[in-house]
């Protein structure tokens, strides 16, 4: 039996705590609210933020870093604006020895860095994992069949880590393309929200498709500026995370989008958000890297026009629409 602990009791931390369970782990997570730990622990329940499943007994909920003992891996499971702080806390008492598996999905706004450079920096002797693709966290901890792809450079540890949580109903794939994955989910989360608009202001369900797919163009470019392999865009971590994320209301980016499609003001939506919606903060970082870099991201322009600039909604779609005819490319 292994050892996985989780930093980051969100919904998704929740889930992958579940399924690490289910594999046979033993499972620690540390949740930030005290209310979380209690309710994971005592009601075996995460109530504030995956209500409604059961959490089985080999998980236990802490609130230290340093009750985290030393696990074969740590899910690294913080909203990705919070991790280099979290990471900073953690590394105080993490051996440097654990393997630690990213699973948010992001840029940091600040610096315009991807999530997995932000770990380097701040725990840079850790080997890295990222684990990345389509999973709504609810599915996932319900059992319901799901696929993930695991990277890293280090494929001894990525099998390890594949080996010690999937199941059938959890499939890892494996692959060496740390930044393809890792951006994939970063920047889906910025056109789901576009889609969301297209589904909220009811532009239909061509509109939609083309979205969907001019997006993965606009994922492809930005991947090779990091050189992230195209490949890897249309796998599970890319075109796989980008279909779930723009296809389902589940998702809290698409259902954001669809608040603002059906009129609603991004100021009134943001407030009180318990969840996460990470596009809002990765559209703002996402549009400045594309401007100063030339990196054409019309969708992610608009999408940044919406939450970030003063246009209005009609001015934004008829811009997008009314752009020059040009070739299609993809790769
Ligand atoms: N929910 C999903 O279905 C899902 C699936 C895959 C990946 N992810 C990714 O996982 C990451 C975590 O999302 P989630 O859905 O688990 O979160 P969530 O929206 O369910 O919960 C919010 C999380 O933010 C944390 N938080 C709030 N303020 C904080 C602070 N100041 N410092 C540190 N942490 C703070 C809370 O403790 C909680 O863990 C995100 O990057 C998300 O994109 C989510
Ligand atoms: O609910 P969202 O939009 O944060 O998406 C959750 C996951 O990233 C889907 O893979």
């Amino acid at each position: 039996m292994g050892k996985i602990a989780v930093v980051g009791a969100g919904a998704w931390g929740t889930a992958l705590a579940i399924t690490a369970a289910r594999a046979g782990n033993e499972v620690t997570i540390r949740a930030r609210e005290p209310e979380v730990v209690a309710s994971i622990n005592e009601q075996r329940e995460n109530s504030l933020f995956l209500p409604g499943v059961e959490i089985p007994s080999n998980i236990k909920a802490v609130a230290d870093f340093a009750e985290l003992d030393t696990p074969d891996f740590l899910l690294m499971v913080a909203p990705a604006q919070f991790v280099r702080l979290v990471a900073a806390d953690l590394s105080k008492t993490l051996k440097e020895s654990v393997p630690v598996v990213l699973c948010s999905k992001g840029i940091e706004q600040s610096s315009g860095k991807l999530i997995s450079d932000v770990m380097a920096e701040v725990m840079p002797k850790n080997p890295l994992v990222v684990l990345s693709g389509p999973s709504f966290a609810l599915e996932a901890a319900r059992g319901l069949p799901t696929a993930v792809t695991i990277a890293s450079k280090y494929q001894k540890l990525a099998q390890s880590l594949a080996e010690a949580i999937g199941q059938p109903t959890f499939r890892p794939y494996l692959s060496r393309d740390v930044v393809g994955a890792e951006i994939g989910g970063a920047v889906k989360n910025v056109f789901a929200i576009a889609c969301g608009v297209v589904a909220g202001k009811q532009l239909g369900e061509n509109a939609r498709a083309a979205l969907i797919t001019r997006s993965l163009a606009e994922m492809v470019r930005f991947g090779e500026s990091r050189g992230a392999d195209p490949e890897t865009m249309v796998g599970l971590s890319g075109l796989g995370d980008l279909i779930l994320t723009c296809s389902s209301p589940q998702s809290r980016n698409m259902s954001l989008g669809m608040a603002l499609g059906e009129g609603k003001d991004i100021a009134e939506i943001m407030k009180n958000r318990k969840t996460v919606a990470e596009g809002y903060y990765t559209s703002e970082i996402l549009y400045r890297i594309a401007t100063e870099e030339k990196i054409d991201m019309p969708v992610a322009k608009a999408v940044y026009d919406l939450l970030h600039g003063d246009k209005k909604l009609d001015d934004v779609i008829s811009e997008l629409l009314s752009r020059p005819i040009s070739k299609e490319e993809m790769f």
